[in-house]
């Protein structure tokens, strides 16, 4: 028994040190995030040693810059870089009125494990996914992780316990119930919105929807999630039966900064996942398992699933759901969503 943290509550602390703009210790090395990353910092850090500026692949080939392992290119930062120059390479805002930032210097061969997990970790704050790195070990008082042991945990099921819950009778469907689910972890919470009395024998209509701030609450016309939600939601309250789930997976897991940043991009021209690309992400970041691991926990391995994503379907096929019946979620497309639903045709395998 012990006071002390777990691997899992070290790495939620250093992901809340990121999101400060706190450098954290990753193996060998001493690594920022750029979005977060104030002058002094920078500074700081280099006085500790030669920098690199480690981007995920996707944000280099927008970059023009070479991917010698497939997954991250490494930039050699100047001894008088300023941070100006670190943001401008994160952050694809400005790449249509500068278009080349370099040359650029990258470093090749080499062991990457510890850049690809302060990536990683950035990503999972949810912050653009471009760290400076140096080598050498972080001062006392900095988190410290081990790039193996991060890599790994980031990459596991985050288990949810049920917090509270309590009936909710909602428009849709007056037998109603809100349970919200809480991950070890320390991460978001995520609700489950349960209508009716769902036989546990039978498989009932289940929503895995994720959020959408403006979408769902500020009734955004960009996309096509506010009416998705409510279409869900009448078809469970016409049934007497089914399952909401609301994961807190903001802008497909990239959360609402990058999302606004994404719609930025998409103002300039670029469609939703060329949008994400540019920004160092992939198209689709979200974690389904978190969906599997809360049906199963509420009791139900069959579901007759609303949606036209093949992936929500693979993803909880895979985690033990079986879904007997996809249940297309289709609505009309308007002046300012019809793009986007093309593109996720198109692009990301939606059905239509
Ligand atoms: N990154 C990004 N996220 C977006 C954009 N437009 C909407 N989203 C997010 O996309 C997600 C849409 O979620 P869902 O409707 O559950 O999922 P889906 O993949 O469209 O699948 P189904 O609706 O089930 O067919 C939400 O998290 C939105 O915030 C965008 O242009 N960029
Ligand atoms: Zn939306």
């Amino acid at each position: 028994m012990t006071l002390l943290p777990t691997l899992t509550e070290q790495i939620s602390r250093a992901r809340a040190d990121l999101r400060m703009g706190l450098a954290v210790g990753m193996g060998d090395y001493t690594a920022a995030a750029v979005e977060t990353l104030r002058p002094d910092r920078l500074a700081a850090l280099l006085e500790l040693g030669d920098a690199v500026m480690a981007i995920t692949a996707r944000r280099a080939e927008t970059l023009k810059i070479p991917v010698y392992d497939g997954t991250l290119s490494r930039i050699i930062v100047p001894r008088d870089a300023e941070l100006g120059w670190l943001r401008a390479v994160a952050d694809p805002s400005a790449d249509l009125m500068t278009p080349l930032k370099g040359p650029f210097r990258t470093d090749r061969g080499g062991e990457t494990e510890a850049h690809l997990a302060a990536i990683a970790l950035a990503k999972s704050a949810q912050l653009l996914p471009a760290v400076v790195m140096v080598r050498a070990k972080a001062p006392a008082g900095l988190a410290q992780l081990s790039p193996a042991a991060c890599l790994a945990a980031l990459a596991q099921e985050s288990l949810l316990h049920p917090a509270a819950a309590a009936r909710l009778p909602l428009l849709a469907a007056e037998e109603s119930r809100l349970h919200v689910f809480r991950p070890e972890d320390g991460g978001t919470e995520h609700y489950a919105v349960e209508i009716g009395a769902p036989d546990r024998n039978l498989a009932p209509l289940v929503r895995l929807h994720s959020a959408c701030f403006t979408g769902d609450v500020l009734g955004s016309l960009k996309c096509d999630c506010g009416p998705q939600l409510h279409a869900a939601l009448a078809a469970m309250g016409a049934a007497k039966s089914g399952v909401l789930l609301y994961l807190n997976q903001e802008g497909r897991g990239i959360g609402l900064a990058n999302k606004m940043r994404a719609y930025a991009l998409q103002n300039q021209g670029f469609d939703t996942v060329d949008a994400n690309h540019r920004l160092g992400f992939e198209d689709d970041e979200r974690d389904f398992r978190i969906g599997a691991g809360i049906l199963r926990q509420m009791g139900f391995d069959r579901v007759r699933l609303m949606t036209n994503n093949p992936r929500k379907m693979d993803m909880l096929r895979s985690h033990g759901i079986e879904v007997v019946e996809r249940v297309p979620l289709i609505l009309p497309p308007g002046r300012f969503n019809s793009a986007y639903l093309a593109t996720k045709a198109a692009k990301s395998g939606h059905l239509l």
